[in-house]
């Protein structure tokens, strides 16, 4: 339990902060932008991309979002207290479950778009990354985490948590960890039981198993894109991207 803050409150507090310091777009802009979407013409264009030029499209614009996560991890109580190797080592596994928890902050249910270049696209722009399961899973993990309607304090304490998690591979030191974690556990089980919202924990650990497997097959498309376009996916994707997901 980090020395440095006398209560959950300021727990919550500074992770809410950090959270709303490190969102790229705030949702009442992309409110507005809900329903501006891709005419034909643009949907032609990105569906004539090829293969690896979409794939280094995607990639260099998850990367915007991934850097914000990593800023959002350095003003988490006590992940900066944890070794360089472990603060790596939770960001390669967390980072892109934080950028998909917080992408269905830029998704519309209605309309099944998400944000993406400035509009909100639906999944046929996505068509030439020859991904449509990937595709597929990102929408409906959308979808599923809109459907529990989280506050924004909910989804601060809940990227927190997705990130500061101690079963991760070979961490150096399990034990701190471990503490870094259950205090974030006992904030978000906090704000949880003030917004008397105790039931949406289960359905919050469900989605952290739905994301896993989410991330899981990032990784593997991943790696069946590396094998077919080593190019590209070694000389023109950003170095965080490869850094933390090659
Ligand atoms: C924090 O939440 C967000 C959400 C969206 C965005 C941002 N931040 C800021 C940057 N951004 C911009 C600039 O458009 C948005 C973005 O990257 N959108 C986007 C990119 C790729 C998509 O599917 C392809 C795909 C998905 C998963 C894994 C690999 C993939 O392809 C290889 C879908 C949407």
């Amino acid at each position: 339990y980090p020395h440095s803050l006398r209560n959950i409150d300021e727990l919550c507090a500074s992770i809410v902060r950090s959270h709303r310091e490190t969102s790229q777009y705030r949702v009442e802009e992309l409110h507005a932008l809900r329903w501006k979407l891709f005419n034909r013409e643009e949907i032609q264009a990105y569906q004539s991309k090829s293969v690896d030029e979409m794939w280094q499209h995607c990639a260099i614009r998850l990367t915007e979002a991934v850097q914000y996560v990593v800023e959002f991890a350095k003003h988490i109580p006590g992940f900066r207290m944890l070794s360089q190797n472990d603060q790596i080592a939770l960001l390669k596994t967390g980072s892109m479950e934080v950028v998909l928890v917080r992408m269905s902050r830029l998704f519309n249910t209605e309309n099944n778009t998400v944000f993406f270049d400035g509009k909100f696209a639906g999944t046929e722009v996505f068509k030439s990354l020859a991904c449509g399961d990937l595709i597929t899973a990102v929408f409906d993990f959308a979808h599923g985490m809109c459907a529990l309607k989280l506050t924004e304090q909910q989804i601060a304490l809940f990227s927190a948590l997705v990130l500061i998690n101690a079963d991760r591979p070979c961490l150096e030191d399990k034990g701190r960890v471990q503490r870094v974690q259950r205090s974030v556990e006992f904030g978000l089980t906090h704000i949880l039981h003030r917004d008397n919202q105790e039931s949406l924990m289960h359905k919050l650990y469900q989605r952290v198993a739905v994301l896993r497997s989410l991330c899981s097959l990032h990784m593997e498309k991943l790696r069946w894109f590396s094998q077919r376009y080593p190019l590209t996916a070694h000389s023109l994707f950003p170095p965080l991207y490869k850094e933390l997901f090659a």
